[in-house]
């Protein structure tokens, strides 16, 4: 059946309001959708505020990955996640990482760039000049834009003048590298951009188009690395496998782009559970997997002296404590509470921690006993339920599942339909 998706001023109805439209347009039973609505009225209020056209939430668990040890001190970690064994496999990998003393983290300070993009520039290496000419000029005028940012040491600090030249074209791009303290930072610094545009099109003598941040926040890495002992992860053998599943990714980038969607699991799991922005954190992490020319491995592994594996990982992590969500999801801020962090270089150190610790995790298994034992038994539930399997029965059938090893939605229907018949 088709939809008249056309709503004029459907932005300005209330939930309940905008849930009545979609139920009448789409043609379906209320019944069908009434999940969409489920939350609490509070919860509803806070989501109508959060983005726009709101009808109702969606709810993904929320799990705590636990074992984790960084820089000594002891976290339980909120990971929200759709996908079954990923906090069982972080919180596995810690436990192994905690043996040689846990994860060691070390940050950037919290700097992002935003890129003012210049056209037209009729001398654009001049052009270029001027604007450093002027650096202390456009530094200032930035920092009137936030003078708290400024207060708490933050602020604009630099300026970096880069000529892209695309076919015919030359643009002139201003770099403002700034300083956004506990911030993710993507308002603050688009803010000051805006701001700088016209001094900037006066002096580079163009127009100004873009303003905007880069998610490739290259200045602002958070790092981590851990040992994980040789027996406790199964021996030599499966220390050689890691390394050479590493290698694999390292040198090909179809392998690449697995491993690292790994190492994102992890990542976009704590980087959701605090309310932060998981696309810019996604698209900083890519970026730099490819800031070589080619698309490869965020992590690396090698050997210790006494063959156990010692695993490293290195990437941009743009997020805050103080704007976006983290500050008006009450689940995120309960999650940063759990946390106990006191600022956004710890936050990232964190998840860094987690991203390894999952790729470890996910590596060990690969190069073991395989993905679908571990992974598959814990997704067994998901097809227990998706075969119609209600209460006691979940159980039931994920155990005849596992005990024959046949983790499938046919298999599980047909397992549900014989425990129904027999009445048990
Ligand atoms: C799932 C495990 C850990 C089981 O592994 P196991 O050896 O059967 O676990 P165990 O029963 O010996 O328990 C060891 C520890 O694991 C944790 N653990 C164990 N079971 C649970 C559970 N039910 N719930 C929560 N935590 C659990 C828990 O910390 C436990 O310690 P304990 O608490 O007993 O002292 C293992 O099979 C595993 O790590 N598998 C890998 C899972 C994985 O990586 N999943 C990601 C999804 S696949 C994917 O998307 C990415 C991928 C794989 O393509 C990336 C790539 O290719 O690189
Ligand atoms: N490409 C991208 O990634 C884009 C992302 N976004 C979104 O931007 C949001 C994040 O922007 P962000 O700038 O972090 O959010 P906010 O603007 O909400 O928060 C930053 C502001 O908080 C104030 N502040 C208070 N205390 C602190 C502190 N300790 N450290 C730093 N600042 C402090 C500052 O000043 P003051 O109070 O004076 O403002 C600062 O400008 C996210 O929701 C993201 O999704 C938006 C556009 C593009």
């Amino acid at each position: 059946m088709s939809v008249n998706s056309r709503i004029p001023g459907f932005y300005k109805l209330s939930p309940p309001e905008r849930f009545k439209a979609i139920v009448e347009r789409s043609g379906l039973p209320e019944g069908e959708l009434a999940s969409m609505v489920t939350a609490d009225g509070k919860m509803l209020a806070i989501a109508d505020r959060m983005i726009e056209n709101v009808v109702g939430t969606l709810s993904i668990p929320l799990g705590v990955a636990a074992n984790f040890t960084i820089n000594g001190r002891d976290y339980l970690i909120p990971m929200a996640t759709e996908e079954p064994s990923v906090v069982a496999a972080a919180s596995n990998m810690a436990s192994v990482a905690r043996l040689h003393g846990g994860f060691w983290a070390s940050s950037d300070q919290p700097i992002m760039i935003s890129q003012i993009q210049v056209v037209g520039a009729k001398d654009p290496q001049a052009a270029r000049l001027r604007l450093y000419e002027r650096r202390q000029d456009l530094l200032d005028l930035a920092n009137e834009q936030d003078p708290l940012l400024v207060k708490l040491g933050g602020g604009a600090k630099d300026i970096e003048v880069r000529i892209v030249n695309v076919a015919d074209k030359t643009y002139v791009v201003l770099h403002l590298i700034v300083d956004v303290r506990d911030a993710m930072g993507a308002n603050a610094v688009n803010t000051m951009a805006e701001a700088l545009a016209p001094l900037v099109a006066q002096i580079a003598c163009g127009r100004v188009r873009l303003r905007i941040l880069s998610n490739k926040a290259d200045l602002r890495l958070a790092r981590v690395r851990a040992t994980y002992d040789c027996q406790a992860l199964g021996g030599p053998d499966v220390v050689d496998g890691i390394i050479d599943a590493y290698a694999f990714a390292a040198a090909d980038p179809y392998r690449a782009a697995t491993h690292n969607k790994g190492i994102m699991n992890g990542i976009t799991a704590v980087v959701l559970a605090t309310g932060n922005d998981t696309r810019a954190v996604e698209a900083g992490a890519h970026s730099h997997a490819a800031a070589g020319g080619r698309y490869t491995s965020l992590s690396h592994y090698e050997k210790d002296d006494a063959g156990n594996l010692v695993g490293t990982l290195e990437l941009p992590m743009a997020v805050g404590l103080v704007g976006g969500a983290t500050k008006t999801h009450p689940v995120a801020q309960a999650a940063v509470k759990l946390l106990g962090v006191k600022g956004a270089q710890e936050l990232a150190e964190i998840i860094v921690a987690v991203g390894l610790a999952q790729n470890t995790g996910a590596l060990r298994a690969l190069a073991a006993e395989g993905i679908q034992k571990g992974h598959m038994s814990l997704h067994a539930r998901n097809i227990a339920v998706a075969a119609g399997a209600d209460g006691d029965e979940i159980e039931k059938v994920v155990a005849r599942l596992k005990d024959e090893g046949h983790v499938r939605l046919d298999k599980a229907q047909t397992v549900l339909a014989e425990l129904r018949q027999s009445g048990r």
